[in-house]
């Protein structure tokens, strides 16, 4: 098991960021959705992204990933400007969306055997096998994505996100639908993955998955980062007395 001295321990981190946002503004219209927002994150850290419904967490994720513009501010990934999200950056995301980008009509592996060749995945029989095992997919490798539950389809999404090996999975409510066992399995994957040196950016409302997992947390209220907080006692202080999301 990991301890929580592992875990807050800065000396595992990277020295270079992974990740350097500065500044970051998002609007809609008349509508500040981010507010100059600044983040930096270190390789083999979990970073939760809180915050009440409509907060903005969403929309950060979204940026960072290149799926919207940013109207100001700029992006670092591994140290260069994200510019326009080019191969070279998006071969090292991960990324679980609400949306599961999946191909309903399609089955499991027929979609993970399509991102393979998207990604250039050259093991990838060995590969989606392996994913399969790892989040107890393998049963429904077979089955259409559509006939899924949300559960399952979660899991699939996980598998699309990891099958090409990225540096950084950024995760929106990865734990939607998720029973309890596949919570624990989210969990050790994303713990196992930070370990071996990747960078988790997850948004949730669940301050227990949070505690659990992350070494630091941003809390947004309105496009702004109005609290962060690193370690676990920190964040389960913060959560305490911030009522508000733990009764979101
Ligand atoms: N394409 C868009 N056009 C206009 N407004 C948008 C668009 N996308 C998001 N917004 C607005 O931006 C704000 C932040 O939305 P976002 O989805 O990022 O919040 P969130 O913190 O992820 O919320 P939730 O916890 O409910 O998922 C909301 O007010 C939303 O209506």
């Amino acid at each position: 098991m990991t301890t929580q001295v592992d875990r807050n321990d800065a000396t595992r981190l990277g020295h270079d960021p992974v990740l350097t946002a500065r500044a970051l503004t998002k609007r809609y219209g008349w509508r500040t959705v981010l507010n100059r927002i600044d983040l930096t994150v270190h390789a083999g850290e979990c970073l939760a992204i809180l915050g009440p419904n409509g907060a903005g967490k969403t929309t950060l994720l979204r940026l960072l990933v290149g799926l919207v513009r940013p109207t100001s501010g700029s992006i670092e990934w591994f140290g260069r400007p994200a510019g326009d999200f080019g191969p070279a950056v998006r071969a090292q995301l991960g990324v679980v969306m609400h949306r599961i980008m999946l191909d309903p009509e399609l089955t499991v592996a027929e979609n993970l055997r399509y991102y393979a060749r998207l990604y250039g995945v050259i093991d990838a029989a060995e590969r989606i096998r392996a994913l399969g095992e790892e989040l107890g997919l393998t049963d429904r490798l077979g089955d259409r994505v559509r006939s899924l539950s949300r559960g399952f389809q979660q899991r699939a999404a996980l598998a699309r996100a990891l099958l090409h090996r990225p540096r950084v999975l950024l995760l929106d409510e990865p734990d939607t639908g998720l029973d309890i066992a596949s919570r624990i399995r989210l969990v050790d994957l994303v713990e196992r993955f930070c370990a071996d040196g990747g960078t988790v950016l997850m948004t949730t409302h669940a301050p227990e998955l949070a505690i659990q997992l992350a070494q630091r947390a941003i809390y947004l209220e309105r496009g702004r980062i109005v609290w962060s907080a690193r370690g676990r006692d920190e964040l389960d202080l913060h959560l305490r007395i911030q009522p508000r999301l733990v009764t979101v």
